[in-house]
């Protein structure tokens, strides 16, 4: 559960010949938003990072070094395959992400100090549940199934009932485990959606660094056609990593995304990533204008977008939650991305989400370093929670 996608082999009739790779990496084109019949050279950054995707048909991440890739599928992963990669780089996230979970956590583990299971240690519990923005559905889950677990293997130490409480965590939050979904379509389209300052660009940053780093052709839309700022943020990641982009100043989102699809298509990329303008979910208008987006982008490509995901500040709690009602119910989300769980007192949202709107989590991030943002792991982030 630890790699960001898994690949599966190209179709057999979909590999084309490539030409040869440039000598010199050139610094990534911004291209103005519209149709561009010509590849331009995208570099191949290093080798793939094992850490962020695997590969269960066998076969190693191809070596590119040519202009246009050749078709490299990826698929998400129907369940779970730990692949022996629980090395030191695993292990450093899980201390970055305790660390960040500290605040949620530590109100939380107090609870399990004193010396009996009695009600107070429930009520308490409650309260902390609730004050890590758990949301009151979630909360009662969560005691009704840690009292009959603590019946069950008739626990009388409160030390053990906090382990208790890590399994009940993990079994609500397994159903949110699930890998991105990247391949079965070239390219595949991932929309990125969000409240403003949610963490939309950095994570599709950090997710272009590790497509590139594996050697994934990638092309950014920048659907935010308003503000300069948020063009020039993507156009410093797309530089980064020699991917290219779509951008326009002004202009309609979707007709930069319609853009960003079709030469997607054209030049066979692997993934087109859109990232849109951040907006509140009363703003009826502007999630109006998504729905646009989403349109447009299927006008582009029949099957596309492929992933529709919501970036949601886990600093945020419950708030978070209503952004993803609204969000989802809008779009019909298939992932969410939740950054800012780094000093938060609300990471119980995650429990919320599960049990009110079960959308798979693709990846949390812990902070604002690339190797901040991580998959989603029940089992980590409850024993990070309640180590
Ligand atoms: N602490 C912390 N900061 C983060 C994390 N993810 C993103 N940030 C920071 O949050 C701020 C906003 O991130 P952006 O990526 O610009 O957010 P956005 O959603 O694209 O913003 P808009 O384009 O304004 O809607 C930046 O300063 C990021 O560095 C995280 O996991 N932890």
């Amino acid at each position: 559960m630890f790699s960001f996608f898994k690949k599966k082999p190209s179709p057999p009739n979909a590999v084309e010949p490539t030409p040869a790779a440039p000598a010199v990496a050139a610094p990534a084109p911004v291209i103005e938003s519209k149709p561009i019949p010509k590849d331009t050279p995208a570099v191949p950054a290093e080798s793939a990072n094992a850490s962020w995707w695997r590969k269960p048909f066998g076969g190693g991440a191809d070596k590119h070094t040519e202009v246009v890739p050749a078709t490299q599928d990826f698929v998400a992963a129907p369940e779970p395959t730990a692949k022996p990669q629980a090395d030191n780089s695993r292990q450093s996230w899980m201390e970055r992400l305790k660390a960040g979970l500290r605040k949620t956590g530590s109100s939380i583990a107090t609870v399990f100090t004193g010396t009996q299971i009695n009600d107070a240690l429930y009520e308490e519990l409650e309260d902390a549940l609730l004050m890590a923005d758990t949301g009151v559905k979630a909360t009662q889950h969560l005691l009704e199934d840690l009292k009959r677990r603590v019946k069950d293997t008739k626990t009388t130490e409160p030390a053990a009932v906090k382990a208790l409480l890590a399994d009940a965590l993990t079994d609500l939050l397994k159903p949110l485990e699930k890998q991105l979904t990247i391949g079965e379509h070239q390219p595949t389209v991932v929309m990125v959606a969000g409240v403003n300052g949610a963490g939309k660009t950095t994570s599709i940053g950090k997710l272009t660094k590790h497509l590139a780093d594996s050697d994934q052709t990638v092309l950014l839309a920048a659907a935010d056609t308003f503000r300069a700022a948020a063009r020039e943020q993507l156009g410093v990641w797309a530089n980064r990593n020699t991917v290219e982009i779509i951008s326009q100043e002004g202009g309609d989102p979707a007709a930069v995304s319609f853009d960003a699809v079709s030469a997607g298509k054209a030049r066979k990329k692997d993934v087109v990533l859109v990232d849109t303008a951040g907006r509140l979910p009363t703003q009826l208008h502007l999630m109006e204008e998504l729905r646009k987006i989403k349109r447009v982008v299927n006008k582009a490509d029949g099957t596309a977008p492929h992933e529709v995901l919501l970036v949601i500040d886990g600093n945020t709690g419950q708030n978070a939650l209503a952004q993803v009602r609204a969000f989802d119910d809008a779009l019909q989300l298939t992932g969410l991305i939740v950054t800012k769980l780094d000093g938060t007192a609300k990471g119980g949202v995650l429990a919320a989400i599960a049990q009110e709107r079960p959308i798979p989590v693709y990846f949390i991030g812990v902070g604002e370093k690339i190797e901040d943002l991580e998959t989603f792991s029940a089992r980590e982030f409850s024993q990070a929670l309640l180590s």
